[in-house]
């Protein structure tokens, strides 16, 4: 199976969005990718509430979901849309940064909603508040699709390492992780915390990221680390995008998955434990 990576540069500005990501769609096309990934919030990435309540769609009137289904199904691939900031009916008006898996032929084979939420200060300058905006999940998906069971998490979530244990115990055997990590985070841990997740499980490790300096019509600046990055089952990195915008292709073995797993069968070992 050939996986196609898409680092984006998302604006505040969803159809720009759209046209950014389907002219990475077709390159990857070109390229053969049966499975195509998508960063983070690739509809919108934006500081400010109030332009996501203007901008911001339930997920039926999402322009990015229905362009990104109409175009698995004209290309006859498979798409994980690693993100959308989608309205739901949350009382308090927050929304969900939900992932969409697209089959080949354009249905929504699975939805994800983000668990853990980047409630963080990182320095006196530098605070996310995701939690005030976004209503957070509560149910691990897996789901099969392009010949392989796919684990999904997003972003932060790739912190919290038993949700991933979960995820490979129930058949994923490629973790996906969309991220629009900051600068600060990702030089410190990005790299290290994906390998980590794919040598604990055994999995592929695919994770399509946000880079660079997201334009603003309003709101503060926001920038994101990218290097989205491959991690094969044994834990070598396989593809690293740097800090480009663009595609980043990589063929998957899954006899790899049961390879690593056979050498080192760990995923099969936890024991019961008290702490004291
Ligand atoms: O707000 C949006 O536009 C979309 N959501 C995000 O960008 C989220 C919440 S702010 N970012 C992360 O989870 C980064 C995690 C991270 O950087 C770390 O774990 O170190």
């Amino acid at each position: 199976m050939r996986a196609a990576l898409l680092q984006l540069t998302s604006s505040d500005q969803p159809e720009e969005n759209l046209e950014a990501v389907l002219a990475l769609v077709d390159q990857a096309v070109a390229g053969g990718a049966d499975l195509v990934l998508t960063p983070e919030v690739t509809n919108c990435v934006s500081a400010s509430r109030k332009h996501q309540h203007e901008v911001l769609k339930s997920e039926n009137d999402d322009i990015v979901l229905a362009g990104l289904r109409n175009a698995a199904r004209t290309k006859r691939i498979s798409i994980v849309v690693g993100s959308l900031a989608v309205k739901t009916d949350d009382p308090d008006g927050r929304f969900a940064n939900r992932c969409f898996v697209i089959g080949s032929d354009g249905t929504i084979r699975a939805r994800y909603d983000k668990i853990h939420m980047f409630d963080v200060q990182i320095s006196d300058s530098e605070t996310y508040r995701e939690s005030d905006g976004f209503r957070p999940g509560g149910h691990a998906v897996t789901v099969d699709v392009a010949g392989a069971t796919l684990g999904l998490s997003i972003c932060y979530d790739i912190r919290f390492a038993a949700l991933y244990r979960a995820l490979a115990k129930a058949g994923a055997q490629v973790l996906t992780v969309p991220a629009a990590f900051s600068p600060v985070t990702g030089a410190a841990h990005w790299h290290s915390l994906l390998r980590a997740r794919a040598i604990e499980t055994g999995c592929y490790v695919l994770a399509p990221a946000q880079t660079g300096a997201h334009p603003h019509s309003l709101g503060r600046e926001r920038s994101t680390y990218g290097h989205s990055l491959a991690v094969s089952p044994w834990g070598d990195i396989i593809a690293d995008a740097g800090t480009v915008t663009g595609v980043t292709f990589v063929d998957l073995d899954l006899s790899e998955v049961e390879q690593a797993r056979r050498r080192v069968p760990a995923l099969d070992h936890d024991r019961p434990f008290v702490v004291s």
